[in-house]
Formats: C-alpha cells, sequence, structure tokens
C-alpha cells in the first residue's frame, strides 16, 4: 500500500504496508521496562467480591485493570504539562500526527562522571537538516533497553545548550530511547526540558518530548515520515506508539 506525500517543495513516497514500530509495549511484569522509582505495571483481572474478570477463571469476558505510570513503564510521549503548574494536556496540544523525520545514532560521551549528548555531536549529524522530528537512537542499543531497569542508574542524557540547538533547529517533536532528557538526580533543575519547550520565553506548547522509545538496529540512520499519536488520555503524558515509514 503506497502512497505519494506532498510536502512543502517535494514529493516523498512510502509504502504504508511496511510500518517500523519504534515503541515499546507495556507488560503487566517485573521484567517490564522501568524508571522513577516505582513498582512494575499490573494487568490484572478485575476482581469484586466473588467476581474475578478472567475466563479462566469463570467469566464470560476477560477484563483486566491496567495500572501504570506514563513516565515510567514505557513508550510516551509528553508536553510542556510535564514540567508547568498549570495543567496542559498531551492530548490537547498535539494535533497533527505525520512528520517528516530523521533517526540519528550517538554514543553519549562522558562528561564530568556522566554520560551526555552534546552540542558537537548533534552539529555534526545535523548540519545541513532542519527535520520537525528527530528521533535519537543512542549506543549502545541492546535489547535489555526493552526491560532495563533504570532507577538509580544516572543514564545518559542532554545537555542543556545541546537541546537548545535541537530547538533552535526548529524540532518540534523529539524522540529518545532513554528515561528522560535530563540527568536522572538533577534537584529538579530539568534544563534539558526547559531549554525544549523555551519554558522562559514564549512556550512551545505544541512541541512534545517522547521517551523510551527503542530504534532496532535494523532501521537505518536516514529521513522517513513518523506517525506519532497518543492513547487519547488528558495528562501531561501518555502512552504512545511511533512509527517510521522509510522513504522510498
Ligand atoms: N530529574 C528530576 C526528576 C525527573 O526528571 C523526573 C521525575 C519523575 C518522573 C519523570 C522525571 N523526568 C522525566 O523526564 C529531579 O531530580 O527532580
Amino acid at each position: 500500500m503506497k502512497t505519494t506525500i506532498s510536502y512543502k517543495t517535494k514529493e516523498y513516497h512510502i509504502d504504508l504496508s511496511k510500518p517500523l514500530d519504534i515503541s515499546i509495549a507495556v507488560r503487566g511484569t517485573k521484567e517490564n521496562v522501568n524508571s522513577w522509582y516505582i513498582d512494575n505495571p499490573k494487568i490484572e483481572p478485575h476482581c469484586d467480591s466473588d467476581f474475578v474478570g478472567s475466563i479462566s477463571a469463570g467469566s464470560s469476558t476477560n477484563f483486566y485493570d491496567i495500572w501504570f505510570n506514563p513516565h515510567s513503564h514505557g513508550t510516551h510521549t509528553e508536553c510542556v504539562g510535564h514540567i508547568s503548574k498549570e495543567h496542559q494536556s498531551i492530548n490537547q496540544n498535539l494535533h497533527q500526527f505525520f512528520f517528516l523525520a530523521e533517526v540519528i545514532t550517538i554514543a553519549p560521551s562522558e562528561e564530568n562522571g556522566d554520560l551526555v549528548i552534546t552540542k558537537n555531536q548533534l552539529k555534526k549529524l545535523l548540519e545541513d537538516k532542519a527535520p520537525k522530528a528527530l528521533v535519537i537512537r543512542t549506543m549502545p542499543n541492546s535489547e535489555t533497553k526493552l526491560k532495563r531497569q533504570y532507577s538509580n542508574t544516572n543514564p545518559p542524557y542532554i545537555i542543556e545548550d545541546a537541546m537548545e540547538y535541537i530547538r533552535d533547529l526548529g524540532v518540534e517533536h523529539l524522540l529518545i530511547d532513554l528515561p528522560s532528557v535530563d540527568k536522572e538526580k538533577d534537584d529538579g533543575q530539568l534544563l534539558a526540558h526547559k531549554a525544549f519547550w523555551n519554558f522562559y520565553g514564549e512556550v512551545r506548547l505544541g512541541a512534545t518530548i517522547t521517551e523510551f522509545i527503542y530504534v532496532k538496529d535494523a532501521i537505518a540512520d536516514g529521513s522517513y515520515f513518523l506517525n506519532l499519536q497518543v492513547a487519547p488520555f488528558e495528562n501531561d503524558a501518555s502512552p504512545s506508539r511511533p512509527v517510521l515509514y522509510k522513504i522510498e
């Protein structure tokens, strides 16, 4: 199922029958990816006195409750509401779902004992490009990213001026395979989040950050169309399923 997209001055060809899913699914087990010091997600039959919402337990249907936190347990997309006092909902701020995207791969470099993504690394990869969406795959890229327990591990993050560079390039949707764009323990500074949303200037309400993606090695760096949609929760963040389509 092939289609042609006219965007700005160009035409692009993509094959809708070849989606490249870069989300991490949420499972109700301890093996699920996790961060921010909370329990694993739960997906369990709803129980009420004698009732157990499971066919194997005698119910007519499977009727499961789900407990999870979008920031901790899988691919999620957030808006500025993640760091603002005023309520802002991702479902009210993300209005379009197809974007021209660039996939890049970076091995974070060591700085003061942390692993960080720097402006120089980004500049080298993005110099002549200005994608609306930027997908960052970090190295190493093993499949353990699908179930890693990130709490208290000080994962890599994006340096503030690198994020200013991303913002000033015009990237409106940033996707990354880490639990956060900021340092795990930063005393609430959230410098990269603030830089991305231009928090102290004209706030970029329509801009989004998607964390906990997983971009398989088989997906090469380069230009793609991205379909990004969230589950329609009215919350700062919601589970999402980013899907790439190779430009043919
Ligand atoms: N680094 C922050 C915490 C933080 O960033 C955070 C905490 C809970 C859930 C998500 C977080 N950041 C996600 O991008 C702090 O140390 O206060």
